[in-house]
């Protein structure tokens, strides 16, 4: 039985909003009823036989940037069929409409431009937004970026929306977050790089970047609009770059529910898998880590990693102690001139190096992995092929069962293929990515690679936060998620190297992530509903992609 909804839009309009489109799913009353009689082919389909169609007409484009093209046109011609289609083959088409062909369709998204979608704020028109977004309809959930840090492709400029319309699509198909209450905004500050700047079809504002005092003018007139006009709802800060991502998140935590998904969901994610790789954590305090990357990726992870020491006992000293970071220059260390607030936290003071050799002034990668005894390689760095062999034979000296967790995407930038970590270990090792990658044979068995990304969690926070009404985003509650999504890699799953779960457990993985972080709302009392209303909201997904039948609704 299909819900029954009341609706004023007829006629074209009715058939070109893609949120009410059914296309050859109107029935012949409903065609009747809102003036499309005669717009349509005479046969009245099912959703599941327009999926089938869209499918076979999805298989027919080549290349998987023409696919997300295709998926792209689909989305905004009509929503229902987009995400039934890409629900049932879940597994395929997220490489498509997400990680890693979003960050071919970002880098081309002038080129294959078409409709326009989300919000994007430039300095032309900061000063207007309360009058903007007042023609958009209700909103609980917008993930903005200023596109200078997507993925490990760094400034994007324009392009960098797409990668908000790829998590907002991830957070409809598994966390149930209807996508016409979703915005995906772009600030558009300009963009520094030189190729977009020359591009002929460029459609973002060609002009360098906006920085300093404008910067933060603009943002602030953003969130003062936005939670004037969406009090309760969701942010999610997506792919700003290192210099602004920490003082961006600190800025407005307080002032509207809000979360980065660089910092804290890429946190939560590599905990978590640490978390499964090593029995639930019996091990993981025995660990040292090295974080290869020192941005939001790398000093997020390592903020979350001893997080999790100190839930498993370690003091915050005993935990730092454990964890070294790497930037493109050597091993942070306190007494480096210049040293950026946020990486502080994890620089080693010389004297823990007492009696350590390396070459120059900061130890590199590998003097690092031996002096320190690394165990736990984890790469936020976006350097392609950077875990070499010298690397991971220093590795192998000490630990028989190395952890390395190559997270940089898109894949061109892992940093070390599966194949070959499986080969230089001798198939010891416990292998993730970020993104996804093919199992791998070795030796008569077969090796699956966890995809370490952070769209096992964030889909669930934003679920686990609306669920619980929470009025702030704590980092406990990215520490509950971790533990919970840990829970969720079975001892099979593990045995056959993989530290997450299956893409297609992603929906089930989502509502156990999200009651994880609700219960903990609750816990802080920072949750604004009964516990009756969270179980309610957690019970069920808010929206599923199916059809209603419409009657007119004449006021
Ligand atoms: N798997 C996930 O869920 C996930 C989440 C967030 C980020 N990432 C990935 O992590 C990478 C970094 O993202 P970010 O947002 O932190 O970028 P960023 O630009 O903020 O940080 C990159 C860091 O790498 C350092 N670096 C550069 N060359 C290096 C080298 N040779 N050795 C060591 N460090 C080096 C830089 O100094 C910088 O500190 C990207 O590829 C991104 O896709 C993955
Ligand atoms: O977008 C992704 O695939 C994960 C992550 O947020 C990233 O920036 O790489
Ligand atoms: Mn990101």
């Amino acid at each position: 039985m299909q819900d029954t909804v009341k609706i004023k839009s007829r006629g074209r309009t009715l058939l070109e909003d893609p949120y009410l489109n059914k296309g050859t799913a109107f029935s012949i009353e409903e065609r009747r009823a809102f003036g499309i009689e005669g717009r349509l082919p005479q046969r009245v389909e099912t959703l599941e036989e327009q999926v089938a169609r869209s499918y076979e007409q999805y298989q027919k484009f080549a290349t998987p940037l023409d696919k997300y093209v295709y998926l792209r046109a689909l989305q905004d011609y009509n929503r229902t069929t987009f995400y039934a289609l890409v629900m049932a083959h879940i597994e395929e088409m997220l490489p498509i409409v997400y990680t890693p062909t979003v960050g071919e369709a970002i880098q081309e998204f002038s080129h294959i431009y078409r409709e326009p979608r989300g919000l994007i704020v430039t300095e032309d028109n900061y000063q207007r937004l309360d009058e903007i977004l007042a023609s958009y309809g209700e909103n609980d959930l917008a993930v903005v970026t200023d596109a200078e840090g997507i993925l490990g492709i760094g400034d994007q400029g324009f392009g960098g929306i797409a990668i908000c319309m790829g998590k907002l699509s991830l957070y409809s198909l598994t966390a149930g977050i209807d996508p016409a209450r979703s915005l995906p905004v772009l600030l558009d500050f300009g963009t520094d790089n030189k190729k977009l700047l020359e591009d002929p079809f460029y459609l973002g504002v060609r002009k360098t970047r906006i920085r300093g005092d404008k910067y933060f003018e603009i943002i602030d007139a953003f969130i003062a609009a936005w939670k004037k006009r969406f009090p309760k709802a969701l942010l999610q800060w997506e792919d700003l770059s290192k210099s602004s991502a920490f003082e961006v998140l600190a800025r407005y935590r307080d002032v509207v529910p809000s979360f980065n998904d660089d910092i804290q969901g890429t946190g939560a994610t590599a905990l978590a898998g640490l978390l499964a790789a090593t029995e639930q954590g019996k091990t993981l305090p025995d660990q040292v880590f090295l974080v290869s990357g020192a941005g939001a990726g790398g000093i997020g992870v390592a903020k979350q990693v001893k997080n999790g020491l100190v839930r498993l006992g370690l003091s915050d000293e005993e935990a730092k102690k454990r964890i070294y970071v790497l930037d493109s220059r050597g091993l942070i260390l306190t007494d480096r001139e210049g040293l950026e607030d946020y990486k502080m936290e994890f620089a080693h003071p010389r004297s823990d190096l007492a009696n350590w050799e390396f070459a120059s002034k900061n130890p590199n990668l590998i003097e690092t992995i031996r002096n320190a005894k690394v165990t736990v390689l984890l790469g936020l760095s976006g350097q392609g092929g950077s875990f070499d062999q010298k690397v991971i034979d220093e590795v192998m000296k000490n630990t028989p069962r190395p952890i390395i967790f190559a997270m940089s995407n898109p894949t061109n930038l892992t940093e070390i293929l599966p194949k070959d970590a499986i080969c230089w270990t001798d198939g010891h090792a416990i292998v993730v990515t970020g993104s996804p990658f093919s199992p791998v044979e070795w030796k008569g068995k077969t090796h699956q690679i966890g995809q370490g990304n952070n769209t096992f969690v964030f889909p669930g926070i934003g679920w686990g936060v609306a669920a619980a009404g929470a009025r702030t985003v704590e980092a406990e509650m990215m520490t509950e998620a971790a533990f919970a999504l840990a829970t969720q890699v079975t001892s099979e799953r593990l045995a056959t190297g993989a530290a997450f779960p299956p893409i297609t457990d992603l929906m089930k993985v989502t509502n156990h992530v999200a009651r994880a972080v609700a219960e903990c709302a609750f816990r802080l009392g920072v949750a604004t509903v009964t516990r009756e209303e969270m179980e309610s909201r957690l019970a069920e997904r808010d929206w599923v992609p199916k059809y209603s039948t419409y009657e007119y609704d004449p006021s």
